[in-house]
């Protein structure tokens, strides 16, 4: 029997308050509106993002919320004025999403989108009311997407079809981590052939780093990381080198080591940690005159970054990026098409699966240091 215009109900993992477990509810999410699709959730992934704004240490965190931003499914239903998918369509969730329409997507220069940022940062659906009901009280979206829940819904502009022959299971991961790190790479570094560069952090952004610098051949491929048990797979993924800051000798700082190692710094550093001293020492590793550190990390409420200015007089930039840069509905169907090629790896990330019901053991795994991605199957 169609669902369609129906309020359906359904699982999903409430974030009721900060720094508490997520709850496996059952919920009520209403049919979407127009411009806005309905989606059967079938995969999801768990990025540190989902655990920074349940520790409440983002500025936009609000609760009780539905997390979740690393998204595959179906299509179930589409509200009025709908084109872009239809009824049955393979899906990813884009968090950063692109109208192509707005001064952003229209400017050439950024994949940040405006059109919608304003209501998905308040965790409202695009005409600022919400879809999902549980117990009687209204829960608010994340980040446009909130895949932790079995049927989601989100604005047109926030999903892209993609190949139903790709495993979803492994396309979810697209949705974020392993898009973000790569496009970093090969889309806002623009990493050259012979490029020595130095990733701050072996998660899956930072493994992801490695996999578009090795694609765009670059020179020496450093990770700093301060857990050895990232050292085998940063190898595996095509790092060249792996330097843990706390086993240098005393007196010597990590920046020395990478100038060292780089014959006076790297063309490229990247954050992957969200802290702002490593953040530091990445612009300070670039070499002068031209070395850029790209910022990827995501730093909790109130921090900032510092440096001597003197560092940008003389040549290093710093810089960030979201989603690599990568603009989801125009470059999604080809990067999903790699992975079928064998050009991008997916399933390596994967270290560890889990139903829904103990979605919480993924929150649990990535505190314990050997989880890259857990994916959660949503039925
Ligand atoms: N800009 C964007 O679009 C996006 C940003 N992010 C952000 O990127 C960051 C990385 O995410 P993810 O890869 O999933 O995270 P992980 O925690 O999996 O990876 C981070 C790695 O950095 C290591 N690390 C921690 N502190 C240091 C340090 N001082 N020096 C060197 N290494 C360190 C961690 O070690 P250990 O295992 O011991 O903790 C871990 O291996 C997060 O802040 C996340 O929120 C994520 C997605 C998109
Ligand atoms: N809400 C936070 C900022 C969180 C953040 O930086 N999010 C990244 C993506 S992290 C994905 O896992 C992002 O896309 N930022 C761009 C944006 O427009 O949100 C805060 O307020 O600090
Ligand atoms: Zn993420
Ligand atoms: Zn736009």
């Amino acid at each position: 029997m169609s669902t369609e215009g129906k309020i359906i109900t359904c699982q999903a993992a409430v974030a009721w308050e900060k720094g508490q477990d997520l709850s496996i509810e059952t919920i009520e999410v209403l049919p979407p509106r127009a411009h806005e699709v309905r989606v059967k959730v079938e995969y999801t992934g768990v990025c540190h993002t989902d655990a920074y704004t349940l520790s409440g240490n983002d500025p936009e965190g609000e609760f009780p919320v539905i997390f979740g931003h690393e998204g595959a499914g179906i299509v179930e239903s589409i509200g009025e004025g709908v084109t872009n998918v239809k009824v049955g369509d393979s899906v990813v969730l884009l968090y950063t999403p692109e109208c192509k329409e707005c001064k952003f997507c229209k400017s050439g220069k950024t994949n940040l989108c405006g059109k919608i940022r304003a209501t998905q940062g308040k965790g409202q659906m695009p005409d600022g009311t919400v879809r999902f009901r549980c117990k009687g009280k209204e829960l608010l979206h994340y980040m446009g997407c909130s895949s932790f829940s079995q049927y989601t819904v989100v604005a047109d502009i926030s999903l892209v079809a993609v190949d139903p022959s790709a495993p979803k299971d492994r396309t979810c991961l697209l949705g974020c981590g392993i898009t973000t790190g790569y496009g970093a790479a090969v889309n806002t570094a623009k990493i050259t052939p012979g490029d020595n560069i130095a990733i701050f952090g072996a998660g899956c952004i930072g493994l992801s780093v490695i996999q578009g610098a090795v694609t765009k051949k670059a020179g020496k491929i450093i990770v700093v990381d301060i857990n050895e048990n990232k050292k085998k797979m940063s190898f595996e993924f095509g790092a060249t080198d792996f330097v843990n800051p706390a086993t240098l000798p005393e007196g010597v700082t990590i920046v020395d080591k990478l100038i060292e190692m780089t014959d006076g710094g790297c063309d490229f550093t990247f954050d992957c940690t969200g802290n702002v001293q490593v953040m530091r020492n990445a612009l300070e590793a670039c070499h002068k005159g031209w070395g850029e550190s790209i910022i990827i990390g995501v730093a909790a409420a109130g921090k900032e970054i510092s440096t001597r200015p003197f560092q940008l007089v003389t040549g290093r930039v710093w810089r960030g990026c979201a989603f690599g840069g990568i603009k989801g509905r125009t470059q999604m169907p080809q990067l999903v098409q790699d992975y079928k090629d064998g050009k991008i790896k997916v399933d390596e990330f994967i270290t560890h699966r889990h139903p829904l019901k103990d979605i919480n053991k993924a929150f649990h795994d990535m505190h314990a240091g050997d989880c890259i991605r857990a994916v959660i199957t949503m039925d």
